[in-house]
């Protein structure tokens, strides 16, 4: 019996918070290696389980799976997030592929020059708000069923609320325009496991903080 899916990474949301999201909403537990030093990750590197000498990396069902991408469509296929064909496939790659564009902004934000820090945030609140959820919103409203495509939960509906719960972190009311998304983050977080994910004390982790941007920095030496 194969053991629980293992996750290397740092102690930090950065490119592996997207994977702890999707396990949970699949139900699947996991363990997390969570390095703190340069020198640990540098003996992970010399383990010659990573590929490209680079993490994310994901143990599960004998593979050492690395490059976020294809850890997420790994999983999203596997445990059934991933749509009935592949048109409801293509639709949730587009989906997943702008909140990607979206994710990435917030997830570099914390490494913006102080100077550039009000113009950073400015930008990722209007491209979340003028480009990004206006796509959802319209989507929720023509599909007109509770997840954005097909009529059962996927990873693009997982992504979506990770990604709203990351905007508003920054703009408390960044959803005050979008009324379906309103309806939509409060119907998804009341999944069980999704709630459970939402808990205090789970595996989820917070926004990165000055202490957190110095470990990053001091791991993957930039
Ligand atoms: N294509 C791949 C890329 C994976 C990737 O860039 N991994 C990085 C750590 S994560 C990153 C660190 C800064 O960029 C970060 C850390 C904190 C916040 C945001 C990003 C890494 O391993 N850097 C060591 C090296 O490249 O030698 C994928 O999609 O998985």
């Amino acid at each position: 019996m194969a053991g629980k899916p293992k996750l290397y990474y740092f102690n930090g949301r950065g490119r592996m918070e997207s994977v702890r999201w999707l396990l949970a909403a699949a139900g699947v537990e996991y363990e997390e290696k969570l390095f703190k030093t340069a020198e640990e990750f540098e003996n992970l590197v010399k383990g010659g389980k990573l590929m490209y000498q680079q993490v994310p990396m994901v143990e599960m069902d004998g593979m050492c799976i690395v490059q976020t991408r294809a850890i997420l469509k790994y999983i999203a296929a596997k445990y059934d997030l991933y749509g009935k064909d592949l048109k409801e496939r293509a639709f949730i790659d587009m989906y997943v592929e702008g909140m990607r564009d979206l994710n990435d902004m917030i997830m570099f934000f914390p490494f913006s020059l102080p100077e550039e820090k009000q113009k950073n945030l400015s930008y990722i609140l209007e491209r979340a708000t003028e480009r990004f959820f206006p796509v959802y919103e319209k989507a929720l409203k023509d599909h007109g069923k509770n997840y954005l495509v097909g009529n059962q939960l996927s990873w693009a509906d997982i992504q979506l609320l990770e990604i709203i719960l990351m905007v508003e972190e920054i703009k408390s009311d960044a959803l005050s325009a979008f009324p379906k998304l309103q309806e939509f983050k409060v119907r998804v977080s009341k999944l069980p496991r999704i709630q459970k994910f939402l808990q205090p004390g789970s595996q989820r982790k917070p926004p990165m903080d000055a202490a957190g941007l110095e470990v990053a920095k001091n791991i993957f030496k930039f």
